[in-house]
């Protein structure tokens, strides 16, 4: 392979301080921080960017250490480790999280004062690493942090995109979508691995079984060391980069074929480029599942390497190794897994099968039908003929295997039909026998009687001749074959005929030892209706564990000021480390001394956040006002188009209130954020709305701060750590039975917000662990949607409030009102939309709930006392909770901590 010159390293290895200056073992980091600026910047001057990364590159140093000490006593102690393989991780910024989690945040302020800085001073100039869209990225990030933190042997596995999540900008009211080069100034988080590379081949033809790739690829390794907190455990995340094979074909250059000549380079450098931006939206490109494969297949052998490097025997793997797959985007990890077992380690097929059954789980992250990754068989055969070859023997081996329960099964439903028909045809000759026996009674003449029993005797012979065409159609249904069908990971599509597919999820439940949703509701569902024929047999198979979120990013490290408060209250910061001890705040909320000051500090988070508004969006907006956010991705499902209708209701009527009625106005400044999918029509128009309102209201002088509207672009982790440790009431208003979890909705309440929002996803679990007397519940049943959408097109009792703002929107009063237009007829003209999330049905008690918010929110004492109740209720929700639901109950790995 194409050898590279020594690294970076050993300009440190020159500067590593064999000891330490001042002999005491503590590393001089001002004079390391020194060294960075001088040596590895050659920066004339300590600007903020400049001593960011000279602080960031001294941290990278600790890191290593750490990294190293971690790794050579887990190669040492050999334990079970788990790899989590994810097309996403949303790290957002480092240096914070690798400098509290290690303990060293005293060191650096001290460090840094030398410079005139403080770490708060310098974070800021840190890029986001925001590889990933949102919650499935951010779990996975979290996930890693409680998994050091919980000292379990285990690493991350997955792309080092060169662009991450595109920025989004709003220009002239509309979002654009801005490259995100966040490598532009280096990266001193990621270790680059040049002696870490594996082979990836694509396309190419089948001799047999014996796959000749018709392309291949370097895969490289980036390790990014992920310390824990308050332990010496420091994990891993690998990234892998796509080399060429041949950077440059000098030939092809020398014969002036400069194309061909870099040819390889541009198709190495497309697979890792750039993260697809879709959140809960599959994106059916060959590019894509190029993308999938690469990473699975780089960390599948890179696994395999270390594991043979002790063990020979292949058959004790999944003693060694469990495979976690994000959802279905790393799933081709079953078919080539087996591929490297058999064409690469020579097992026989049975033998393979039972190790990757015993490796592989997955979790699955979403129902909605678009996100459900199904390949054409077509595209799969020219990127991976060998991998669809494989796919079809393991359909083949696993239809036989379900063959006879289909055939029972099968012969169930033929007979359970059969019964229904005749059940109907039973109650229908009953009422016709009523009838007859009416008839017969009210005719009064001998023809009456006898027309009424021909009359009956030829209804009689109509319906049995009926029920036997019915039941030879019926007859003529292979329930057999459409059971068997309904097993199989190769379907037709059925939006156009005659195409095969490859469901992904089918292949992940038939290739995995474990299967779990991520919130109690939505682990039901997904046995109920998108799998309830793979429980049928192996009903121990699913699992639920519901999300959490790590307490130090989102509640020690970005509100410090609310954690110092927690910490004293308790008299100790363990929470930190055990969220169940936020119980403990729960007596606190009935102390009128600490709701002061409760309040203050989310009073001092809201001003932060008033004054990151005007910078990013110039509006200058009040403290005095309940701040009422929502951010996440903007979605259909998630219904932000709902809370916008509602601000127009809200925003008319105090234009047409009288200076009296305006002084019992609960004011509210309403925050909105979230990236549109660059493609996602309808999304684009819904953050074009909010824009618009905003600018309308913002700069509308007769209601002041009794309202005000942001729309804060661009919204990330970094972002989050700002918004919502100042928010008071958080939005997660999603359809019932539409949002998997959420996980926002966790930090929100850690953070002492209330939330308004439906029985959906882990709404539930949170209303369960704060008391739903605390929440604002509206809307309707997920067991209700079905029959909803059915009534859907006869809906008339759309509520007054409703109209009247869509009746505004329709005029023009923001502006655009033609391209507003198919958003409101999505959700209000059934000839030309279905409002398929049901907005209109829940808007009524949508509206109430937010009356009963602004109710509330005029008795602060109460609204204290119960968003304490909020944090202190909530600790079920971090994710060391979840991790170690997963290491018990899935992954069977034990921490493995040094002494
Ligand atoms: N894809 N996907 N799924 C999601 C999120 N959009 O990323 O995963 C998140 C993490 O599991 C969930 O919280 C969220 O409900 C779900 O929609």
């Amino acid at each position: 392979s194409r050898a590279r010159g020594p690294m970076v390293r050993s300009v440190l290895e020159i500067n590593k301080p064999a000891n330490t200056a001042n002999g005491a073992g503590k590393v001089d980091l001002a004079g390391e921080v020194a060294n960075e600026l001088k040596y590895r910047l050659a920066a004339p001057k300590a600007d903020t960017d400049k001593l960011y990364q000279s602080v960031a590159w001294s941290v990278h140093n600790r890191l290593v250490d750490a990294f190293d000490k971690t790794h050579e006593h887990w190669n040492k102690e050999d334990p079970k480790h788990v790899y989590y393989l994810s097309a996403e991780f949303l790290m957002g910024r480092t240096l914070t999280n690798a400098v509290h989690n290690m303990g060293l945040q005293g060191d650096y302020a001290e460090a840094l004062k030398q410079f005139g800085q403080t770490l708060e001073g310098v974070h800021g100039a840190e890029t986001d690493a925001a590889l990933g869209n949102g919650g499935l990225g951010r779990l996975a990030a979290c996930f890693l942090d409680s998994m050091a933190t919980l000292d379990l042997p285990g690493w991350g596995y997955g792309i080092r995109y060169r662009y991450g999540m595109f920025r989004q900008a709003i220009k002239d009211g509309l979002q654009v979508e801005l490259p995100d080069y966040w490598l532009d100034n280096g990266n001193p988080w990621e270790i680059r691995r040049p002696e870490t590379r594996f082979n990836v081949g694509f396309y190419g033809k089948l001799e047999g079984d014996k796959w000749v790739p018709g392309e291949e690829v370097i895969a490289e390794a980036y390790d990014v060391p992920i310390p824990g907190y308050g332990t010496k455990t420091c994990s891993n995340l690998r990234l892998w980069d796509a080399l060429p094979l041949v950077e440059l074909d000098l030939d092809a250059f020398n014969a002036g074929q400069y194309e061909k000549a870099v040819e390889q380079k541009r198709k190495a450098d497309d697979i890792a480029a750039v993260l697809y931006p879709n959140d809960a939206t599959e994106y059916g490109k060959e590019l894509r599942l190029k993308q999938q494969f690469f990473f699975v297949s780089a960390s599948l052998q890179d696994t395999i390497a270390r594991y043979l490097e002790k063990h020979s025997d292949l058959a004790g793997l999944p003693e060694k190794a469990c495979f976690q797959m994000n959802d279905t985007h790393p799933t081709i990890a079953v078919a080539e897994l087996m591929r490297l077992l058999i064409d690469v380690h020579g097992l026989p097929y049975d033998k393979a099968w039972a190790i990757t059954t015993k490796s592989l789980a997955y979790t699955n992250h979403t129902v909605m039908p678009e996100a459900l990754e199904k390949w054409p068989v077509a595209v799969m055969q020219k990127l991976l003929p060998r991998h669809m070859q494989l796919i079809e023997q393991i359909n083949d081996a696993w239809l036989a295997s379900v063959k006879d329960h289909s055939a029972s099964k099968g012969a169930q439903l033929q007979a359970a039909k059969k019964a229904e028909r005749e059940a109907a045809a039973a109650a229908a000759k009953e009422e016709r026998a009523k009838a007859a026996a009416a008839a017969l009674e009210a005719a009064t003449t001998p023809e009456e009687k006898a027309a009424a029993e021909a009359a009956a005797k030829k209804a009689e012979e109509e319906a049995e001749a009926a029920l036997k065409a019915i039941l030879e159609e019926d007859a003529k249904v292979d329930y057999v074959a459409e059971v068997l069908k309904s097993y199989s990971i190769i379907q037709e599509n059925q939006w156009n005929k005659g195409e095969m597919l490859v469901n992904m999820a089918y292949l992940a439940v038939v290739g995995s030892f474990a299967v779990n949703g991520v919130a109690a509701i939505h682990s039901e569902i997904i046995k109920t209706d998108i799998f309830p024929q793979f429980v049928e047999l192996t009903p121990e198979k699913f699992q639920n564990k519901t999300n959490g979120v790590t307490l130090r990013r989102w509640l020690a490290y970005c509100n410090p000021e609310l954690s110092a408060l927690i910490t004293e209250a308790l008299g100790t910061d363990a929470w930190v480390k055990d969220a169940t001890l936020l119980a403990g705040l729960k007596p606190f909320a009935e102390d009128a001394a600490f709701r002061k000051r409760w309040r203050d500090v989310k009073f001092a988070k809201k001003a932060a956040l008033a004054k990151h508004i005007k910078e990013v969006t110039g509006y200058e907006v009040s403290t005095q006002p309940l701040f009422d956010v929502q951010v996440k991705r903007i979605h259909e499902y998630k219904r932000q188009f709902m809370n916008a209708i509602s601000i127009i209701y809200r925003y008319k009527k105090i234009k047409e209130m009288s200076p009296e009625e305006r002084k019992k106005v609960v004011p509210r400044v309403c925050i909105f954020g979230g990236k549109a999918a660059s493609a996602y029509y309808m999304a684009k128009k819904i953050v074009a709305l909010v824009v618009a309102i905003a600018a309308k209201v913002n700069n509308d002088p007769e209601v002041g701060d009794l309202l005000k509207v942001v729309f804060l672009p661009n919204y990330n982790v970094s972002e989050a750590e700002v918004i919502i440790p100042a928010a008071e009431l958080s939005q997660h208003i999603s359809t019932a039975g539409t949002e998997a979890s959420g996980t926002s909705n966790m930090k929100f309440a850690l953070n002492g917000s209330f939330i308004i929002g439906t029985m959906d996803g882990a709404n539930i679990e949170i209303g369960e662990n704060t008391g739903f007397e605390n929440l604002f519940i509206f809307g309707v049943q997920a067991e209700e949607i079905n029959r909803l959408r059915e009534e859907r097109k006869d809906f008339k009792d759309y509520d007054p409030r409703w109209t009247e703002a869509l009746e505004w929107v329709k005029a023009g009063a923001f502006g655009r009102a033609d391209y507003f237009d198919d958003l409101v007829a999505s959700v209000n003209d059934m000839t030309r939309g279905n409002d398929w999330f049901l907005l209109a049905n829940d808007f009524a008690s949508y509206m109430d709930a937010q009356d009963e918010v602004d109710k509330l929110y005029r008795d602060q004492e109460e609204w204290t006392r119960r968003s304490i109740l909020y944090t202190a209720g909530n600790g079920f929700f971090s994710s060391d909770r979840t991790i170690d639901q997963y290491a018990k109950e899935i992954w069977s790995v034990q921490p493995c901590r040094q002494a």
